[in-house]
């Protein structure tokens, strides 16, 4: 089996966030936005990356306060910013990859010319307690945007965070919604099974984390129910070992950064590539990819603007499908 990956710097946008999650330790009640030029540094130290993921709390600009910030420094909304540092990363020899949360059609319509592909978790297709407080948590707000990306072309990421308070039934329905999206819209590039982490300090703390053999099991059902050109995602820093997982059906292990932490799980830091190669003991060859995986290059679903990075990327040894 051949494991892909993906070089990128991690920007953590905003922690502004419209959303409770009872797991999340991103979110920050106050806070802003960071500025362009710290951003730019960001950008400026990820000499090896292709990826520039941005990540950030849901629907910041419904808070007058960083509407008040995007207006002073002449950006019209949160999205119009965004944009802006896309464009940015694209100047640095870096391929955008937004996790924006829930957005408008419109707003993924803008977006779409400078990302490489988006991306945006469903959880789990059923209404959770943890998500109470969450409205773009709502299944039905994730599956139309996870829809709208496929009408858009948009080559796509999704998946479920497992152990949050659903049961099996729940997670194997989660992976049979994300393989009925997949199915229908042929845009879905990669599907997370990415397992519940606890938080000190969120509602969530003492909740148990999901056993080993969930994990596994729900890395097999997606493998089973996902169409086979859908790569299986496992985050490698967040399970001891992936190559049970990879055993299982895995087969990408997602964005890993030399220069930036995962700032969603920051006590986990990326294992180094070597020590995964080491797990993996010669039964499965390490890869590394671009944050638009390689049937969409093919394909032709990415712009104008991003033409020029993704051919000559897609040029180089080692990317080639
Ligand atoms: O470093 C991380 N990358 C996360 N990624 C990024 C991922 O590792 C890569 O950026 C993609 O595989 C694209 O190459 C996500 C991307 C999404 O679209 C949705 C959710 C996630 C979640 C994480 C995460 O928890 N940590
Ligand atoms: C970007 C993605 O990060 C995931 N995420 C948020 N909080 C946690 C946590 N405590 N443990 C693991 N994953 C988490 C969610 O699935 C979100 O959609
Ligand atoms: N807020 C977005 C979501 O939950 C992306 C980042 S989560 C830390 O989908
Ligand atoms: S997981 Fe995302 S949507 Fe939920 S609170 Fe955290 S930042 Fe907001």
């Amino acid at each position: 089996m051949i494991v892909t990956y993906s070089r990128n710097v991690f920007i953590p946008l905003t922690r502004v966030c419209r959303n409770k999650c009872y797991y999340c330790g991103f979110r920050k009640d106050d806070g802003l936005v960071m500025e362009a030029d710290e951003v730019e540094a960001l950008l400026r130290a990820a000499k090896n990356s292709t990826e520039a993921l941005f990540t950030f709390g849901e629907g910041a600009d419904e808070f007058s306060h960083v509407r008040e910030w995007l207006k002073e420094r002449g950006f019209r909304d949160l999205t119009d910013f965004v944009v802006f540092l896309n464009r940015l990363a694209v100047r640095h020899g870096l391929l955008p990859h937004t996790n924006a949360g829930v957005i408008s059609r419109e707003e993924m319509r803008r977006l779409k010319d400078w990302n490489a592909s988006m991306g945006l978790m469903l959880e789990q297709a059923v209404e959770l307690e943890c998500h109470a407080e969450s409205p773009g948590k709502k299944p039905e707000e994730r599956i139309r945007v996870i829809r709208e990306a496929g009408r858009l072309e948009i080559p796509f990421t999704t998946g479920i965070l497992v152990g949050i308070g659903e049961s099996r039934e729940d997670r194997l329905y989660s992976l049979e919604v994300i393989a009925d999206l997949a199915d229908n819209y042929g845009h879905i590039q990669e599907v997370i099974v990415q397992n519940f982490s606890p938080k000190k300090g969120t509602r969530m703390e003492s909740w148990p984390q999901p056993s080993i053999e969930d994990m596994i099991d729900a890395v097999r059902y997606a493998r089973r129910v996902l169409p086979d050109d859908v790569a299986v995602q496992i985050p490698p820093n967040l399970v001891e070992d992936i190559t049970p997982f990879v055993d299982a059906g895995a087969n990408d292990i997602g964005g890993i950064s030399e220069v930036t932490p995962d700032y969603i799980n920051p006590e986990h830091p990326w294992p180094t590539l070597e020590k995964i190669e080491r797990s993996l003991n010669g039964k499965h060859l390490l890869r590394e990819r671009l944050p638009i995986h390689p049937r969409f290059v093919v394909e032709g679903w990415y712009s104008e603007a991003l033409a020029p990075l993704i051919e000559a990327y897609s040029d180089e040894e080692g990317y080639r499908c």
